[in-house]
């Protein structure tokens, strides 16, 4: 690749100016653990390696690396088409990249449009994510750790709020760090009630914006017995508690030792009709359940965010396909997020897999993105910073695909509920000629 060539790729609306491969440019992290996980990920050596701003997405890496002809070929066939085009960036209000680049956060914003119909309007809705770091270390006071990303991630609300986002999705248990790996019992002090203090600073966003706010945290039942569940709270944008969701099902993988600290959830699949649109929320182990994803898009959610917590050597050859798949497979939309960064611990932990007592998790990859049912998919945000990813959707195009592809119509529900409910007894046989 020519020098010219090479030299015009290294400026982007969402990096401003960006250095060589190569060159050691820490700044595109945005707190000092995701500069850590850049230090221990680049020591790896190797040209593409020594260079964490390429590193900051894979669609990043693609545009700095490719030719722009090439680039232009792979993001159509990586990223899909929606209405004939890879999805168009979305312009935001200056005044947002400007809150972004103030306080140091990845923004992107894309549109997702749907044929035009003779019968029914568009259905326009903006949809958020936002993916984060922790702010603090682990060994601070944790009212200072929960207030500190309280204080961050109301930063990046702000922002969403001047985007005009109408609903907005949090990353799972955003309150805190992800502490579930060391299985101490301590950290079951981050867990609030229902109207906690985190539900009341997000109510009040909720209503200055206008804006629907899903929070996932751990939540604290009082009313039976202090039982502790992973949760979505879903805000509506009055500022109202419009209901939640538990999370269904829990890891039993590597350090994802959870089970130690909530039950598995009791909810069922809860569709939140909201002014904007019904969404529903798949909290992060439950993507790998394609049960889990039918069963809100029969509930008939438009739209469905799964806030996640994962690391890189778990999943993330996983992460760009099962959420982007669960949209296709259920003709709505979808929502992922991931938080970033590595957080250490006070104390090393095992977690019976024959790898030495370790202090962290390994780093959580944010990637956070938004998945249409017609297959197409915004890029992800940095796998490095915290972010918000913001998309204009036209909710038309769920019915426009099912339509099309009656995936849905086609199901034959009947065949699996007959399977399903033999398989659900003692005295399964499964069917094999042999
Ligand atoms: N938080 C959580 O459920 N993580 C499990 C790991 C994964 O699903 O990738």
């Amino acid at each position: 690749m020519g020098e010219n060539g090479e030299m015009s790729r290294l400026k982007t609306r969402e990096h401003g100016e960006m250095t060589r491969p190569g060159a050691a440019a820490a700044a595109s992290a945005s707190s000092s653990s995701s500069s850590d996980a850049l230090v221990k990920e680049n020591s790896v050596s190797g040209s593409i390696k020594d260079s964490p701003e390429t590193l900051d997405s894979l669609h990043r890496l693609l545009e700095f690396h490719l030719p722009a002809p090439v680039f232009e070929e792979v993001s159509r066939l990586l990223l899909g088409l929606n209405g004939g085009k890879v999805v168009a960036k979305f312009p935001l209000p200056e005044v947002v990249g400007g809150m972004a680049s103030t306080s140091k956060f990845d923004i992107q914003a894309y549109s997702f449009t749907a044929a035009k119909e003779e019968l029914r309007p568009p259905q326009l809705v903006r949809i958020g994510l936002i993916q984060n770091s922790i702010v603090l270390p682990t060994t601070d006071p944790l009212l200072d750790q929960k207030r500190a990303i309280m204080g961050r991630v109301g930063t990046i609300i702000d922002a969403a709020g001047v985007a005009g986002v109408n609903i907005l999705c949090l990353q799972e248990a955003w309150i805190m760090p992800f502490a579930f790996c060391t299985r101490e019992k301590s950290w079951c002090e981050f867990a609030e009630v229902i109207n906690g203090e985190s539900t009341k600073f997000l109510q009040e966003k909720a209503k200055k914006y206008n804006m629907v706010i899903i929070s996932p945290i751990l939540e604290r039942d009082e009313a039976h017995g202090s039982t502790i569940w992973n949760t979505a709270i879903v805000i509506g944008n009055n500022g109202n508690i419009l209901g939640k969701h538990r999370k269904n099902h829990i890891p039993r993988v590597g350090d994802f030792n959870e089970s130690t600290y909530y039950m598995e959830g009791n909810t069922g699949h809860p569709v939140f009709e909201t002014v904007y649109g019904k969404i529903a929320v798949n909290i992060c182990y439950g993507r790998h359940h394609p049960l889990n994803w039918q069963a809100f898009g029969l509930n008939g959610a438009e739209i469905v965010f799964n806030p996640s917590a994962t690391v890189g050597e778990l999943s993330e050859p996983m992460w760009p396909i099962e959420a982007r798949n669960a949209a296709i497979a259920n003709s709505y939309f979808v929502g992922a997020i991931n938080r970033v960064g590595t957080e250490v611990f006070p104390r090393p932990f095992t977690s019976g897999d024959g790898k030495p007592a370790h202090k962290d998790f390994g780093h959580f990859y944010g990637s956070s993105y938004i998945a249409a049912p017609d297959s197409s998919c915004t890029p992800s945000l940095s796998r490095y910073r915290d972010g918000l990813l913001v998309a204009e959707v036209d909710l038309n195009l769920c019915q426009q695909v099912k339509d099309k592809w009656a995936f849905r119509m086609t199901s034959r529900y009947e065949l699996y509920a007959e399977l399903l409910n033999k398989y659900i007894k003692h005295d399964f046989n499964p069917q094999v000629v042999t």
